[in-house]
């Protein structure tokens, strides 16, 4: 439904995007992380066309492309980014943006409806002057679900939402998919995007590092939160097999891919028993994988919880 090919974006002498390329189809999550200033929404600018890159191509359906108005056009009536809390008027109601959206975009989505399910009854006739952020975010996504494009591009969708509306905006965004919508989720919130995304991408100098499958979750570790020097003393006590990883100076994950059942029972116990520590065992979610591929660079962030 949505390729890029060679997007590489330049501003002065700085290289945000380089030679990056993808490929996405319709029912499809993709989750877009890196730490803040890497390009993310260098890319959904790029994607949405509010800035042309220096080099390469978006290409829509195989055929439209960002080279005339008429294409375009054809483009835009088929692609919806997130609205920004400040492109908000104060003195209309959250009805009257959300009708905007469903009319620009010749929608036959109920407002109503939309409404309702995000539960947005008590405040949504009232001005925007009067709500609080958490309020104004529900209203973005509205509008956004209001415009009902087969392509949506969302930055930070989660941004001030309390856990009941992530979960309830999760529970949405699932749904999306399911009618055959092509989602972009930029998004801090790590551990979230494993409920819904299908694939996670990474961002790191200009191109994706990492592709993240949700398929993958078969893949499990033995995982266990140990410091450098207990990691040295265990190294040196086991033969720790070539493939685990040791993430972020603190988590120690041993894959099970190859082991049979008696082993990982042997790893769970011993390893458990001499470091007097709690071990689990699962898949490498976002929050992990981030921590491997910009630790140092994002510390502070993942300890920060989002
Ligand atoms: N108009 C511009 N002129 C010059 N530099 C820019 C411009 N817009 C963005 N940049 C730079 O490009 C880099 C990527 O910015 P971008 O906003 O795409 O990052 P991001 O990953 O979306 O960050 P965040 O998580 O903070 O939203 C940053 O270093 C930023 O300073």
């Amino acid at each position: 439904m949505l390729k890029l090919e060679s997007i590489t974006v330049r501003y002065k002498d700085k290289t945000v995007l380089e030679n990056l390329s993808l490929t996405a189809t319709a029912g499809e999550i993709i989750g877009l992380v890196a730490p803040n200033g890497t390009g993310k929404t260098t890319l959904f600018n790029v994607i949405a066309n509010f800035l042309k890159p220096n080099k390469g191509n978006v290409t829509f359906r195989e055929k439209l492309q960002y080279k005339t108005e008429k294409q375009e056009i054809a483009i835009h009536n088929q692609l919806a980014t997130l609205p920004d809390q400040a492109d908000l008027f104060e003195e209309l109601s959250g009805v009257e943006h959300m009708k905007l959206y469903a009319d620009m975009w010749n929608s036959d989505k109920k407002v109503e409806d939309i409404y309702k399910y995000l539960q947005m009854e008590g405040y949504v006739k009232k001005k925007v002057k009067t709500y609080s952020l958490g309020m104004r975010q529900r209203l973005c996504f509205a509008m956004l679900a209001c415009a009902d494009t087969p392509v949506m591009l969302m930055d930070e969708v989660m941004n001030g939402l309390d856990v009941a509306n992530v979960a309830l905006i999760s529970r949405r965004l699932a749904e999306m998919k399911e009618e055959g919508k092509l989602l972009f989720i930029a998004s801090h919130l790590l551990s979230n995007l494993d409920l819904y995304a299908d694939r996670v991408l990474y961002l790191k100098d200009g191109d994706f590092i990492h592709e993240q499958n949700a398929q993958n979750k078969d893949e499990k570790y033995i995982k266990l939160d140990i410091s450098p020097e207990e990691y040295e003393k265990l190294s040196l006590v086991y033969s720790l097999p070539e493939d685990h990883l040791y993430i972020a100076d603190h988590l120690l994950c041993i894959p099970t891919v190859n082991m049979s059942k008696e082993e990982q029972l042997h790893w769970m116990l011993n390893v458990a028993n001499d470091e007097n520590k709690e071990v689990t065992i699962g898949p490498l979610g976002t929050l992990e994988f981030y921590e491997h591929y910009y630790h140092g660079d994002a510390k502070a962030k993942i300890l920060g919880g989002e």
